[in-house]
């Protein structure tokens, strides 16, 4: 829960550290380019875009932290933005407990929000930092599906998996980043699921979620037993994560620097 004695101080962690391997050979995903700009660069400037934000920690792959912080001096930010460099861990999840340990004293609350999503809009960053001020201590932005969901009994790669559930779409939602939250309690998640988990509990998944550990941050908050919000996402926050995604991120950004002077 919020101090409502404390000022607020927003921070956003950026993990970084994955290897894009559904992307194909080549860098790390992060450091790929976008329109001639590393895809990470245009992730750290979404966030600095929102004038909540006062510090940006980027979680670094374990080897590349002096690459990262040569790339972010090129790019200079806005000078009220403060930035951090830390190396990343193993898993998604170890990667944003680095950037959260790394988190000064008087932050409040934290964004996390993947390198992989760059295009995200101001708007949303501020739609899901409003709500977290306004008391949710923990907040997705989220997209109604457009496809149909089923649930299979997976199989081995390539052979017929039964369907066993077509959840209600209506009820369904694909949730992005940045997710927001009060950072005391992303902190207690973070402390639980590494201490009940190392990753995929043996005892089995929490309340409300599913299978194979937790695969966003929200999702440990929601072990805790804590509601968490959501509030409209975008479809530009998109992730890159297959090559199709890389062609669709380039046409958006050509697009905004045609039209937005991006
Ligand atoms: N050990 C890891 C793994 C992932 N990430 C980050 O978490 C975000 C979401 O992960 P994803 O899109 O799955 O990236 P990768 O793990 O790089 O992709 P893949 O699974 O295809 O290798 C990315 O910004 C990625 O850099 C991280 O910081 N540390
Ligand atoms: C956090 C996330 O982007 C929310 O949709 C997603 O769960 C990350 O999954 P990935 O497999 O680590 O890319």
């Amino acid at each position: 829960m919020s101090d409502e004695s404390r000022p607020h101080r927003t921070a956003a962690v950026i993990p970084a550290a994955g290897r894009g391997v559904r992307l194909g050979p080549g860098a790390p995903k992060a450091l790929r380019t976008l329109g001639g700009t590393p895809m990470l660069i245009h992730a750290v400037r979404a966030m600095a875009r929102s004038r909540a934000v006062s510090l940006v920690v980027v979680v670094a792959p374990s080897d590349g932290a002096p690459e990262v912080r040569r790339l972010l001096d090129e790019h200079p930010l806005p000078e009220r933005t403060e930035v951090l460099v830390v190396p990343g861990r193993e898993t998604r999840q170890g990667s944003v407990r680095a950037g959260l340990e790394a988190l000064p004293a008087d932050v409040t609350s934290v964004l996390v929000h993947d390198a992989a999503r760059p295009l995200v809009p101001v708007e949303t960053v501020d739609a899901v930092i409003e709500a977290v001020r306004d008391g949710a201590p923990a907040v997705v932005p989220a997209l109604a599906l457009a496809d149909t969901v089923k649930e299979v009994e997976p199989g081995k790669p390539g052979e017929p998996e039964p369907v066993v559930a077509t959840p209600e779409r209506a009820r369904l939602r694909a949730v992005q980043t940045p997710q927001g939250f009060d950072l005391a309690t992303l902190l207690r998640a973070h402390e639980k699921f590494a201490l009940t988990s190392a990753g995929a509990s043996a005892a089995g998944p929490g309340p409300g979620v599913e299978g194979e550990g937790a695969t966003d941050d929200a999702g440990m908050v929601e072990r805790l037993g804590v509601t968490v919000v959501a509030v409209p996402g975008h479809e530009e926050a998109f992730k890159v994560t297959r090559p199709l995604d890389l062609v669709l991120a380039e046409a958006v950004l050509a697009r905004r620097r045609a039209t937005d002077a991006y």
